[in-house]
């Protein structure tokens, strides 16, 4: 397929454009991909004979050159004759350029970014966004979206939307009439500064609440209970489990016991041994006749109880709890908009529905079933929230290059993914206006030789000018991570949690869990090596069970996934001995 697309080095000042010019050059750039051609004119005394000139706009034109095949990349939008003259001044590019080979020179992509702080990468919305976003709606809306589509700025402008409009309407009330809520405290943190910026009058940003969907929960039950509820640590949790399980005498593990208790009577809100025994365990895969089922649930009982009396919680557990004390009272917000709503558990789900009326615009939920990097699944009709007919589905992605993508696209196998409205939801259609280096695969003979090649490859992204905390390094495991951030210290290259905000000066290190819903210029994954990943405690928590462990299998797929497509600009890749079966779809 034909593309010109934005090359990386370009980003920032493309966003820095007049909107109408912005506009002109995505629909030449959509023009392109659909196979009109446009008129691309050669410039006369070029240095460079296949660098060529593109109108966007009345008098003004994009610079491209010839990439491979018949895609061009976009260097720059000027005056028509700015352009020209800049067009004449592009030097062919070496016949040696490299840009996938690891070494100090770095890509030539990220050499020119020198200039372009990652956090200037704003937005100005496309008109399909804007639509989308100002749009009235009759009840609940949904909008779907593969990684980078816009999904998370939409929700950002939706809740400042929402905030406006509340104002405009009841101005004598000056209270938090919108939430706008994630799944993670780093994304959190970066709508609510975001936020700050799209709403400057204080009276109108006053109405928005930015929280995880944990601290909504938390809040919810503190205040109701008038004490901070202590949270229990998995680990813990697990280990409690497992003693349960022996001293009950039960033939299940503490890990069945904890899924059932969080995945079915949780998520089914099931308050009566009768409704257990009838219920539908769906997503769990070992049968239980009604016996069993009585000796789990007099034991989950007992545990549940002993839990209070200490005071300690689970996130699901308090979220329950605040659906049933939110059920109670009024409703504590006009309009709930959720991002990352993939992964919310049914419990969080039965939360957010008591917090806001039934109604016109009450829940706007944005995600990407297939980002989905928890056990949770749901389906938002059985929890009285009806989106059918008020769906989007975003298509263009605006981070991830077409490169990545089509390299990180087959991780995903071929089944399709089951959207929260029911229906299978699939990338079909799915691209990117960007361009970008290849992603970069290394395999190495040992642990010591990945650590020492990420090293360089790092050092190779920060000597391109890249900020280090435009870079993010992640693992499967915390192990692997510690790995990582002794080598680079080692180095003398700061690095710090990959949540963390601030700190420019510091590379982002983390688990792959970690990265979800956050964004970095470069990102290089360790470890992706077939005795790694999937995790065998992942494999064998399956116990031979097939389906579960094909499910185990495809929330590892879905994990790698989303760690590749954090990166705009550049991917890394690294294993000891086989990579991952992971990342060999034919192996699976
Ligand atoms: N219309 C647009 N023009 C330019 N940049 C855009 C546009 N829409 C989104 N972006 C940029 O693309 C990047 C990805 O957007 P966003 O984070 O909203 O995507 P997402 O769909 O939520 O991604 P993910 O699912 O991977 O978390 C952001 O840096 C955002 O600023």
């Amino acid at each position: 397929m034909s593309a010109l697309a934005i090359a990386p080095a370009f980003l920032s000042d493309f966003n820095h454009l007049d909107p109408e010019i912005q506009l002109g050059t995505l629909s030449v750039m959509r023009a392109y991909s659909s196979g009109h051609t446009p008129d691309m004119e050669p410039v006369p005394g070029a240095a460079d004979p296949g660098v060529r000139v593109v109108g966007v706009a009345p008098d003004w034109s994009g610079v491209v050159v010839p990439d491979q095949d018949d895609h061009y990349r976009l260097l720059t939008v000027r005056p028509r004759a700015q352009a020209l003259e800049f067009a004449r001044g592009v030097l062919p590019e070496p016949l040696d350029a490299t840009p996938t080979d690891p070494t100090p020179t770095g890509p030539p992509e990220l050499s020119g970014a020198l200039s372009a702080p990652f956090d200037q990468w704003q937005v100005t919305l496309h008109p399909d966004q804007h639509r989308i976003t100002e749009a009235h709606y009759n009840g609940s809306a949904q909008v779907t979206g593969g990684p980078g589509t816009g999904k998370t700025v939409i929700a950002l402008h939706r809740a400042a939307h929402l905030a406006v409009r509340d104002a405009a309407a009841h101005p004598e009330q000056v209270r938090e009439s919108v939430l706008l809520t994630t799944y993670n405290r780093a994304l959190a943190q970066t709508l609510s500064d975001r936020l700050d910026q799209l709403l400057p009058d204080p009276a109108v940003r006053a109405r928005v609440r930015v929280h995880t969907i944990d601290a909504v929960a938390h809040s919810v039950v503190r205040s109701h209970m008038r004490t901070a509820p202590q949270l229990i640590d998995r680990d813990e949790l697990a280990r409690r489990w497992r003693a349960v399980a022996v001293s009950d005498g039960l033939p299940f593990s503490g890990r069945f016991l904890v899924d059932e208790w969080e995945q079915v009577l949780l998520a089914q809100g099931l308050e009566t041994l009768p409704d257990y025994i009838r219920c539908e365990r769906s997503g769990r895969v070992q049968h239980l006749a009604p016996e069993h089922r009585r000796q789990v649930w007099e034991t989950v009982r007992r545990f549940v109880g002993a839990m209070r009396v200490e005071g300690v919680w689970t996130h699901p557990q308090l979220a329950a709890e605040a659906a049933l004390i939110l059920g109670r009272r009024a409703p504590l917000f006009r309009h709930v908009v959720v991002d990352e709503a993939q992964d919310l558990h049914p419990a969080q789900w039965r939360m957010l529905r008591a917090a806001v009326p039934e109604g016109p615009d009450d829940l706007f939920v944005v995600g990407d079933p297939h980002q989905r990097v928890s056990d949770n699944r749901v389906s938002l009709a059985s929890l009285g929230i009806n989106v059918r007919g008020r769906g989007h589905r975003l298509r263009i992605s605006y981070r991830v290059t077409q490169e990545i993508l089509d390299w990180a696209t087959p991780l995903l196998g071929h089944r399709p993914a089951l959207g929260m409205d029911d229906d299978a939801d699939t990338l079909a259609g799915y691209r990117s206006l960007l361009r970008g280096p290849a992603p970069v695969v290394r395999g190495c003979s040992d642990p010591a030789e990945e650590m020492r090649a990420l090293g360089d490859w790092v050092r190779v992204w920060l000597e391109a000018g890249v900020a280090p905390d435009g870079i993010a390094v992640a693992g499967r495991n915390q192990w692997v991570v510690r790995k990582v951030a002794k080598e680079l210290e080692a180095r003398g290259v700061p690095t710090v949690p990959s949540e963390t905000s601030g700190r420019a000066d510091a590379v982002r290190v983390g688990t792959m869990h970690r990265l979800k819903g956050q964004e970095f210029r470069c990102v290089a994954l360790v470890g992706v090596s077939d005795h790694l990943l999937p995790p065998k405690a992942a494999i064998e928590a399956a116990e031979g069970d097939q389906v579960a462990l094909e499910q185990a299998v495809q929330r590892e797929r879905m994990l790698l996934f989303v760690a590749c497509t954090r990166a705009r600009d550049a991917l890394y890749v690294s294993h000891v001995g086989p990579a991952s079966r992971l990342v060999q779809p034919q192996a699976l």
